[in-house]
């Protein structure tokens, strides 16, 4: 697999050329629960603990067909909702998802050795035929955001934990907004580094491995006068498998489950009806 550099800025590119577009022309493709959650959302739309996030996004889901998983998909039946300006995006951010998904899977390859396991370990059942997220996401700069010069540090993402296994985020190169809190409880800056996919834990992947990997908490202060762009791609389990510690894990961490089962795609559903209530 070749994941070429020039890839990850002109996703970015692509996505900020989109957002400069007019209102009426992003809201063309605007997000509802008609499409399962997919599309354009404008700036305070998505809700993180109860306060409005400033940032505007296309939210993309793996497609989930009328019946897929039953109940339990229901909420996310739809298919995506690419804009057609500019022309390419469809393609561009295809192509751009695909490799994300082949790299996760090996990646989480390594972890599953890691953690003592089979390279296999996340696959089959668990995450064989993994659902994924994307979501493009735009930051106005502090000058835009709330319409003075003064430098109000708005929040653009409030501190949360991704939901799945393994997060792949790329970030603008010049821009330090984004801040993961460490094991003392400070925030501390996650600066980009060109040509890298930050990669945060997920949720699910925390439950696996009872707690020897962490789901970081983390957010996005821009404070920079730059509207931010950041791609983030979510690599997930299967949509309805139940997580639980796997017994490697457990054995390595005392021997009790320090988490119950959790079904994956109740756990999506519950967080994207929460974030746009
Ligand atoms: O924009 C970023 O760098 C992070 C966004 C994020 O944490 C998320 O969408 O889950
Ligand atoms: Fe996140």
């Amino acid at each position: 697999m070749i994941f070429p550099d020039t890839l990850l800025k002109e996703v970015r590119s692509i996505t900020r050329r989109f957002f400069e577009l007019p209102f009426e022309e992003k809201t063309k493709i605007k997000m509802t629960a008609m499409t399962g959650f997919r599309g354009y959302q404008r700036i305070g739309e998505n809700v993180t603990e109860g306060t409005p996030d400033m940032h505007e996004a296309i939210d993309c889901y793996r497609e989930v067909t009328k019946g897929m998983y039953g109940a339990l998909g229901k909420t996310m039946e739809g298919c995506n909702q690419w804009p057609l300006n500019p022309p390419n995006f469809k393609f561009l951010m295809e192509e751009y998802s695909s490799l994300c998904t082949e790299l996760a899977r090996k990646i989480m390859r390594g972890i599953a050795l890691a953690l003592g396991g089979s390279p296999d370990e996340f696959e089959g059942d668990r995450a064989g035929d993994p659902f994924w997220v994307m979501r493009l996401i735009g930051y106005p700069g502090v000058s835009t955001a709330n319409g003075t010069d003064i430098p109000a540090n708005d929040t653009g993402c409030g501190a949360h934990t991704d939901y799945g296994l393994l997060t792949l985020l790329n970030q603008d190169d010049d821009i330090n907004a984004l801040q993961v809190r460490n094991l003392s409880g400070e925030w501390i800056s996650a600066p980009p580094v060109p040509g890298s996919f930050i990669c945060n834990i997920g949720n699910m992947l925390k439950i696996y491995s009872n707690g020897l990997y962490e789901s970081t908490l983390h957010r996005v202060i821009n404070s920079s006068p730059k509207y931010r762009v950041s791609v983030v791609y979510f690599y997930e389990t299967n949509f309805d498998t139940a997580v639980e510690p796997l017994d490697i894990c457990r054995r390595r961490t005392g021997g009790s489950k320090k988490f119950e089962r959790v079904v994956y795609g109740e756990h999506l559903v519950s967080k994207v009806l929460t974030n746009f209530a």
